[in-house]
């Protein structure tokens, strides 16, 4: 009989991974697993090592000690492997201003090597899904900066990848939209069975997101690991938010207060 394992259906896993620049040690004893299905937040004051860890998922470079692993395989020495397989949203949407919001969505399938026959249908119905019918057409200098966001998930979804990567991807945004756009994320996400992991540094943003938070520290480690119960309280919420915000900055003084709610538990 099979039992499930959940660590056998890791996405992410950083084994001990430490990761020194010249004079400076970036990530340093940073040990996680991220499973298939799991939305993920990432927060930790500015500095902490959130987008080195970015990186080293996406193979930019590689640890100086331990290992990491996306799907079982090493992202920096098999970085063709992970076309199609992994998608990444910055905050600022990064589309090519002289190509229209459908040949951008296009641009993202040719560089993934996606069949040619392909990019327009899917391109039309990921802009379509994120709300952009009838803007096709349209270069980024003549969408809203929410819509141009819209396109560059829109570029991410269309490869069908297992893992997005978003990095600040709401930030930029003023509230309203920033909420109205991650609540589609999160649909997007779930009906897709994908797995997300979202880098912010607004801790409602992380706490409202997915199933996780995990809190970075200086230099470079994880200093909490939360579980969110999606029935939790807004008492609840109130006494994640102070643990996260202890978790980031110990010596914060009086910005904790309240316990862990027993509705949250660590991994
Ligand atoms: N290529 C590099 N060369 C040298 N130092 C680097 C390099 N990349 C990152 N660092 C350093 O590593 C540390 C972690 O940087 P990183 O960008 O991962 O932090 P972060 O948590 O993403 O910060 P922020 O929230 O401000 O984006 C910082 O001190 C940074 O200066």
């Amino acid at each position: 009989m099979t039992t499930y394992a959940p660590e056998n259906d890791a996405i992410i896993e950083f084994d001990r991974v430490e990761k020194t620049f010249p004079g400076h040690r970036a990530v340093e004893n940073l040990d996680f697993t991220i499973s298939r299905g799991e939305l993920v937040s990432v927060v930790g004051v500015t500095g902490c090592g959130k987008s080195t860890m970015f990186n080293l998922t996406l193979g930019l470079f590689a640890p100086t000690r331990g290992t990491v692993q996306v799907q079982g395989h090493d992202p920096y020495t098999e970085f063709d492997w992970f076309r199609r397989k992994v998608a990444v949203v910055f905050q600022d949407a990064r589309l090519l201003p002289w190509r229209t919001a459908l040949q951008n969505v296009c641009v993202g399938m040719k560089f993934a090597g996606i069949e040619k026959e392909r990019w327009e249908p899917v391109a039309r119905d990921w802009l379509e899904r994120l709300g952009l019918a009838g803007r096709e057409n349209s270069y980024p200098h003549q969408l809203s900066g929410g819509q141009r966001q819209r396109v560059s998930l829109a570029r991410a979804f269309a490869v069908d990848p297992e893992l997005i990567l978003c990095d600040e991807s709401f930030s930029a945004l003023d509230e309203i939209t920033a909420k109205a756009l991650r609540a589609e994320f999160v649909e997007l996400v779930r009906a897709g069975n994908k797995t997300g992991v979202v880098i912010t540094h607004n801790i409602a943003e992380a706490l409202s997101l997915g199933n996780r938070v995990l809190v970075m520290r200086p230099p470079g480690h994880l200093a909490d690991d939360v579980h969110l119960d999606p029935d939790a309280t807004q008492e609840d919420v109130d006494a994640l938010r102070q643990r996260v915000l202890r978790a980031m900055d110990p010596g914060g003084g009086d910005t904790v207060v309240g316990t862990p709610s027993a509705k949250a538990s660590s991994a």
